[in-house]
């Protein structure tokens, strides 16, 4: 656990104190006594009046999603960039719309108490760090705030903080933690090589020499890479024109193994003298891997299909945990290793494996997520939309020497309905983890996990308000979330990644609907055989016995009966045995048989 879990603040400390509320009250009630130096683009919400280029002192009560302050003038919502929650500031309001207005940030009244210097001196441009000037304690709160804010307004938890750890789990040294760099390589107005990062929405070059969030080497790579270019009148490539040979600069290092990978990516299949850049770059130690991308495509698309490999291997490795990883150019991989192994194992310890689980691992991506669950679970599968990542999976497994996983390729949400349709192995989960993109589950995958009714759903979320959404529609469809942890993967940024558990209730409620239920209740599909009828058919067919445990379990599966119940002892903690696979296969075949799914 981080030093920074241990360094707990006092509640609610994101709202300012009666103090700097006080100031503010005043500061707001004399807005009014502000000067306007032009009176174009008015909006007047009842008494409100806000006006674009005149200055307003606001206070900053709160922080929004890009890390941008946000206060009030008379009722109006202002977004402030770079200001800090607890600055009290002169702000020039620089847009207006209906219910809410922009405004740049011009002095300081009275700085925040979580208001730090920034680290790097481009962070205030740069389109990357956008909390830099906050301090990382308080980015920390503020992102444990956000996820409880979501929970609560979207997912209608209103005791959610009774389940949240607290803090979120934050670096002890929150700089130069990304694995992963890529320099976009450019020409200023006077024809210098400028080699940096893009400006926040824009595509022009901010010229960088150091990155605080980087790997310390990217600097001596960078210098390397320029002085390269310059030297040898190597040209670099225009966006509006399509001309031009260098595009970006990517490096990867593998922050276990010291591997590093310099790929260069090029408009063009050939890097001239390219001999004089790898004699300068295989002088830096752990040097592994020096290649070009093709990119010859007028796209934003950094990366383009083609990798050519100029000197030393294809790929480096890297490890998370015990499991080693090959990362090539194109590779998707984890650009905050030491967190994402505090991210994996606190999925790992929500799905709490006893070696007996068959477990889906949804939206798997290259696989890390099931590679790390398979050296507890029985068996893991895997979906993926991406082929070549499915690809990496497989390779992984292999190289990692597990045979345990299997993998598919797919929409989650076609792959997995029609497994479970099928029956037999991977239609039975005990657990399920998701981790999808930020716009979270597909409804369709959502219900058919109902169906499955894994004991335990391992929700990874790098969108709250998608993830409370989801856990919405779960806990009415009988899960209950038992714990959240807030895991920082991308410190100075507003994203926040976070760990849902959801257990499968099985309550008082479960057992009073079957009390009620007579056969009166059978729906017009589990009428049509009744369970002797389905044993018998089951021994002749396969030659197997079946329980009427067993039948009842996967009708509920199949959404043909509400009860789970049947023919159980009623105390609520009697463990139930489950219907093996190859006995639900047969079950199934029966339902089948008699028109019953
Ligand atoms: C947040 S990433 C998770 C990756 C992986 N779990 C990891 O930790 O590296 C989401 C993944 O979902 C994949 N994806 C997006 N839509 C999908 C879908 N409908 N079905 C399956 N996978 C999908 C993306 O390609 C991406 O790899």
């Amino acid at each position: 656990m981080s030093d920074i879990r241990n360094n707990r603040r006092p509640k609610n400390n994101r709202r300012v104190n009666g103090e700097q509320r006080k100031k503010a009250a005043e500061a707001v009630n004399s807005a009014s006594s502000v000067v306007r130096t032009s009176g174009t683009d008015a909006t007047n919400t009842g008494e409100v009046t806000l006006v674009k280029n005149e200055d307003y002192q606001v206070l900053i009560e709160d922080m929004g999603n890009d890390g941008e302050g946000i206060g009030h003038v008379q009722g109006m919502t202002v977004f402030v960039k770079d200001a800090v929650v607890g600055d009290l500031a002169e702000v020039k309001i620089v847009k207006v719309k209906k219910n809410i207005a922009y405004g740049r940030l011009m002095k300081l009244i009275t700085p925040s108490p979580y208001r730090v210097e920034p680290v790097c001196d481009k962070a205030k441009r740069c389109g990357g760090c956008t909390m830099q000037q906050v301090s990382y304690e308080q980015q920390l709160e503020y992102k444990w705030n956000k996820v409880k804010n979501c929970l609560q307004r979207i997912g209608k938890m209103e005791n959610v903080e009774a389940i949240m750890e607290k803090p979120a789990y934050g670096m002890n040294n929150p700089f130069h933690y990304r694995n992963k760099a890529q320099f976009p390589v450019g020409r200023d107005k006077n024809g210098n090589v400028v080699i940096g990062f893009y400006a926040g929405r824009s595509h022009d070059i901010i010229d960088t020499e150091s990155c605080a969030i980087g790997a310390p080497v990217n600097d001596q790579i960078v210098a390397i890479v320029r002085s390269f270019i310059e030297d040898n009148h190597i040209s670099t490539y225009d966006e509006e024109t399509g001309r031009g040979l260098v595009r970006h600069i990517l490096i990867r290092v593998g922050f276990t193994t010291k591997e590093i990978m310099v790929c260069l990516v090029t408009n063009g299949n050939k890097l001239p003298h390219s001999e004089i850049l790898i004699d300068e770059l295989v002088k830096i130690d752990g040097m592994t891997s020096i290649c070009l991308n093709v990119n010859m495509e007028n796209t934003n698309r950094i990366l383009g299909d083609k990798c050519i490999t100029l000197w030393g291997q294809s790929y480096i490795t890297d490890y998370i945990g015990d499991i080693k990883y090959q990362i090539s150019p194109l590779s998707f991989y984890q650009v905050n290793p030491v967190q994402t192994n505090v991210l994996y194992n606190k999925a790992l310890e929500y799905a709490d494996l006893s070696g007996d689980e068959t477990v889906w691992d949804m939206y798997c991506g290259i696989g890390t997520i099931s590679l790390f669950l398979a050296q507890k679970a029985k068996k893991v599968y895997g979906v993926e939309i991406v082929p070549q990542a499915i690809d990496d999976a497989r390779h992984n497994a292999e190289i990692n020497g597990i045979t345990n996983a299997e993998f598919f390729v797919g929409k989650a949400e076609e792959v997995v309905p029609d497994i479970y349709k099928k029956g037999g192995d991977g239609s039975h989960a005990d657990v399920v983890v998701v981790d999808p993109p930020r716009k979270g589950c597909d409804q369709v995958l959502l219900d058919t996990l109902v169906h499955m009714a894994p004991e335990r759903i391992v929700y990874v979320s790098c969108d709250p308000a998608t993830l409370a959404r989801d856990v919405k529609i779960l806990q009415e469809k009988g899960y209950e979330a038992k714990k959240v942890a807030v895991v920082d993967q991308f410190c100075h940024s507003g994203h926040v990644e976070t760990v849902c558990l959801l257990s499968k209730l099985h309550s008082d409620h479960h057992i009073e609907v079957e009390l009620e239920m007579d056969e009166l209740d059978l729906t017009a599909a589990e009428s049509k055989a009744t369970y002797e009828e389905i044993k018998d058919y089951v021994l002749k067919k396969s030659g197997l016995k079946v329980s009427n445990l067993y039948i009842a379990q996967v009708k509920q599966k199949c959404g043909i009966i509400e009860r789970i119940n049947y023919n159980l002892p009623k105390s609520e903690n009697s463990r139930q045995p489950k219907c093996p696979p190859e006995k639900e296969t047969a079950i199934r075949e029966a339902l089948e048989h008699f028109q019953m799914i």
